[in-house]
C-alpha cells in the first residue's frame, strides 16, 4: 500500500486556474498535517472536506495517509457523495460529510479523526452519550459562554454500512453542539470554515484526553485504597 497517491486531479486536467479550489485544497492539506502531528490520523485513518462558496465539495481521496496529502489527494464530490469523475474514489465516509453539508447550510468544513482518547473512551461505555462538564474549553463550541455547563456528545455504534450509519446520525444532528463519536472508531466535527472546525476538533480532543486521564487517575486512586 502506498500512503501517497500519484493520481491526476480533474482540476489539473482542465488546466484552468481555480483559486478557490486551490485554497480549499491547501486548507485540507494543512489540516491533515496538523491532525497527523497530534496523532489523530494513524495509518490511513481520517478524512477531511471543505465546501467552497460556490457549493463544490472538496474531500480527501480514500485510502491515503492524511498527514501526507498532496493536491491529487483531494477530489470533488457532489452533495450526494458521488465523485465527479468515475475513476476517483472519494473517502469511504464521504456520505457523513455530505449529510452535514446538507443539514447545516453554514457548514464549510468537516473533519474526522481516530484519536486514542475517542477510541478508548467510547469502547469503555455502552452509553449512547458522553458528557463533558465544567471545562473552560467547552467555550470553544457554538453558543457556549461558560464552563458551568454540560455538553452531551452522542456515541453511535460503528457500522461499515455508511448509509445506515448516516441514518442513525441524522436523528440527532440538530442537538449536536460538539460533534459526535463513532464507537471504537473516532470523531466527526464541523464548522463554518476550516479554522473553526480545527479549533472545535482540538477542543473536543483536548476534553476527551482530559476524560481519559481522569479515568486513569480514578483507577490508580481506587487501586491504592483497596
Ligand atoms: C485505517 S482504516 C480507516 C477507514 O476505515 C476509515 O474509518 C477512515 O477514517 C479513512 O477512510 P478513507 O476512505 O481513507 O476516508
Ligand atoms: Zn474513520
Amino acid at each position: 500500500m502506498s500512503f501517497v497517491t500519484d493520481k491526476t486531479s480533474s482540476h489539473e486536467v482542465s488546466g484552468a486556474s481555480d483559486t478557490a479550489w486551490d485554497h480549499a485544497v491547501e486548507q485540507i492539506i494543512h489540516a491533515g498535517r496538523r491532525m497527523d502531528r497530534r496523532g489523530w490520523v494513524p495509518a490511513t485513518a481520517g478524512n477531511l472536506s471543505v465546501r467552497l462558496a460556490d457549493g463544490r465539495i472538496a474531500v480527501t481521496r480514500s485510502g491515503g495517509h492524511k498527514g501526507f496529502l498532496t493536491r491529487q489527494g483531494v477530489i470533488e464530490v457532489g452533495l450526494n457523495g458521488a465523485s465527479m469523475r468515475p475513476e476517483d474514489r472519494p473517502s469511504a465516509e464521504t456520505l457523513l460529510h455530505c449529510q452535514i453539508y446538507a443539514h447545516f447550510p453554514d457548514a464549510g468544513a468537516v473533519l474526522h479523526g481516530h484519536s486514542v482518547a475517542s477510541t478508548v473512551l467510547s469502547m469503555a461505555t455502552n452509553e449512547p452519550e458522553f458528557y463533558l462538564a465544567d471545562y473552560e474549553v467547552l467555550k470553544v463550541f457554538e453558543g457556549q459562554t461558560t464552563h458551568e455547563t454540560q455538553l452531551a456528545v452522542p456515541v453511535f455504534p460503528n457500522d461499515q454500512d455508511i448509509a445506515r450509519l448516516s441514518r442513525s446520525v441524522a436523528l440527532f444532528l440538530d442537538e449536536m453542539k460538539a460533534g459526535y463519536i463513532i464507537r471504537g472508531h473516532g470523531v466527526y466535527v464541523w464548522g463554518p470554515d476550516m479554522a473553526t472546525a480545527l479549533a472545535r476538533l482540538e477542543g473536543l480532543e483536548f476534553l476527551l484526553a482530559c476524560e481519559l486521564e481522569q479515568t486513569k487517575l480514578r483507577a490508580v486512586t481506587q487501586g491504592a485504597r483497596s
